[in-house]
């Protein structure tokens, strides 16, 4: 490794071992920052509220959270790309006007410009900096070299494999010498070898005492891979996201993924990522379709992930349950929200139980289970009670899905919207609660939803009459 055996570049000054390199220096601070999106149909789409969080030298922070919940948004705040509704962010101590002068990002997609050779991609890094065309070329090498690309100056990404192509990522990100690296999911679409490699070369540079980064911040939605490589996993959650965790890997490197330390450290953040308040709202607890979104799950997931707890006799440990199936923690959680949403499934630290009612509807006749899950979806899942709501106060019981979309665009991006309005057409149809036509773009009430209206009113006036 280049950066093992070179001496530090002048402008950065010598380092120790990372073990030795930690301080409480604040290197990039955001405090108590606030980012709200402009939402599809007016109004605002709050991402993230209040977050603060400091990246210190010699530290790897993981940013760990479910598919929306803000980390690359709070990566990009972290790289000066975008600027906060509200709050600071600041780079040794001076806060951000525009791009961070002192980071270089990586990217899940590696951002290559096809049409520049793999030297040229690399110097793109230094596009903005002040250094003469020959020690651009040096700096280059240097970078190229470091990452194992030397052979490969004259290439064209189009040339290499997905590996190699994120190798010229990094390269592009080393070449600057960055005090900070933001990386935003970069092993993410890479196979497992391939990934499992390249974690294991950034290690080893991060080891090495000349390797000039000071602090990494890494985007991950795999919970393994923050355990191995972060000194300290920030968990984001809720909408608006704020840190739900922040917990410290108590590890020496190279870590040892079947130390008990390790599994013990997993399970802590699956509880945390699992937990209630992560999670959708308790059944029965008031929420609305725009602050509690139906997680990302068909009725044939769910049914799936519940055959599954039968199979394991109705408990299972959802880091071992991931393992056996290869899936990442952002394949199963959503599954396991919309289980829980809606009243199937209990979880516990890691351990998910199935409840009463998931055995009730395991156990059911397809007739039955259908109109149990039409009840459970009604009551628990606030889109599909809006829609069913909806419905019965429109003249005919008939509206456009664009009424809907419209009324989710209020909260959501544009995609976002749609892929709520898809997920509770999905739930809604298969309970029978409402047909839909995708020619006409029609939702149509049916005869059940009346039935089961009636009895959700009955059974919330009681619970009324007895609180
Ligand atoms: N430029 C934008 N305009 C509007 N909404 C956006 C924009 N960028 C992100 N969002 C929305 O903000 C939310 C958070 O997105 P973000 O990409 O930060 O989440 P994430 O945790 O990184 O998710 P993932 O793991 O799926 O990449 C999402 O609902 C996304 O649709």
């Amino acid at each position: 490794m280049i950066f093992a055996q070179r001496p530090t570049p002048p402008e950065r000054g010598h380092r120790g071992a990372a073990h030795e390199r930690t301080t409480d220096a604040a290197l990039l601070r955001a405090a108590d920052v606030s980012l709200a999106f402009p939402a599809a149909e007016g109004g605002a789409f709050e991402v993230l509220g209040d977050v603060t969080l400091t990246l210190r030298s010699g530290e790897i922070v993981a940013l760990l959270g479910k598919s929306g919940s803000g980390k690359s948004t709070l990566l990009r705040l972290l790289a000066g790309l975008i600027e906060p509704t509200s709050g600071t962010v600041s780079y040794r101590g001076a806060p951000l006007s525009g791009p961070n002068p002192g980071a270089a990002m990586v990217f899940q997609s590696f951002a290559l410009m096809p049409w520049l050779t793999v030297r040229e991609n690399v110097e793109l890094g230094l596009r903005s900096s002040a250094l003469t065309r020959a020690a651009r070329r040096a700096r280059a090498s240097e970078a190229i070299d470091a990452i194992g690309l030397d052979g490969f100056e004259s290439a064209y990404p189009r040339e290499l494999s997905g590996g190699m192509r994120q190798r010229v990522g990094f390269a592009r990100a080393f070449v600057q010498h960055p005090d900070v690296l933001l990386m935003d999911e970069p092993f993410s679409a890479l196979d497992v070898l391939t990934a499992e490699n390249l974690r294991g070369e950034l290690m080893t540079m991060w080891e090495a005492p000349q390797f000039p980064t000071r602090s990494i911040c890494l985007v991950t939605h795999n919970i393994d891979e923050a355990v191995l490589l972060a000194d300290r996993v920030v968990v984001l959650g809720g909408a608006p996201a704020r840190v739900v965790a922040d917990v410290q890997v108590r590890l020496p490197r190279p870590r040892d993924r079947r130390s008990p330390t390790f599994a013990a450290t997993v399970d802590q953040l699956y509880a945390v990522l699992t937990g209630r308040d992560q999670a959708a709202p308790a059944p029965g607890a008031s929420a609305g379709p725009l602050t509690h979104p139906l997680p990302a799950a068909s009725v044939g997931g769910l049914a799936g992930l519940i055959e599954i707890l039968v199979a394991h006799g109705g408990q299972t440990d959802l880091p071992d349950l991931a393992d056996e199936l290869a899936f990442d923690v952002d394949d199963l959680l959503p599954i396991v929200d919309a289980a829980r949403m809606l009243g199937l499934l209990d979880v516990e630290g890691a351990q998910a139980f199935i409840t009463d009612t998931g055995w009730a509807w395991q156990l059911a006749d397809i007739q039955d289970s259908k109109r149990l899950f039409a009840r459970l979806a009604a009551a628990h899942a606030p889109l599909v009670g809006t829609i069913v709501r909806a419905l019965e106060h429109s003249a005919d019981g008939a509206l456009r899905d664009e009424f809907f979309r419209d009324l989710l665009r209020r909260g959501f991006s544009g995609e976002d919207a749609q892929s709520q309005l898809d997920r509770a057409i999905d739930w809604g149809r298969y309970g029978e609660l409402f047909d839909y036509d995708a020619g006409t773009g029609e939702l149509v009430l049916s005869e059940l939803a009346a039935e089961i209206s009636a009895f959700l009113s009955e059974e919330n006036g009681a619970a009324g009459e007895a609180g």
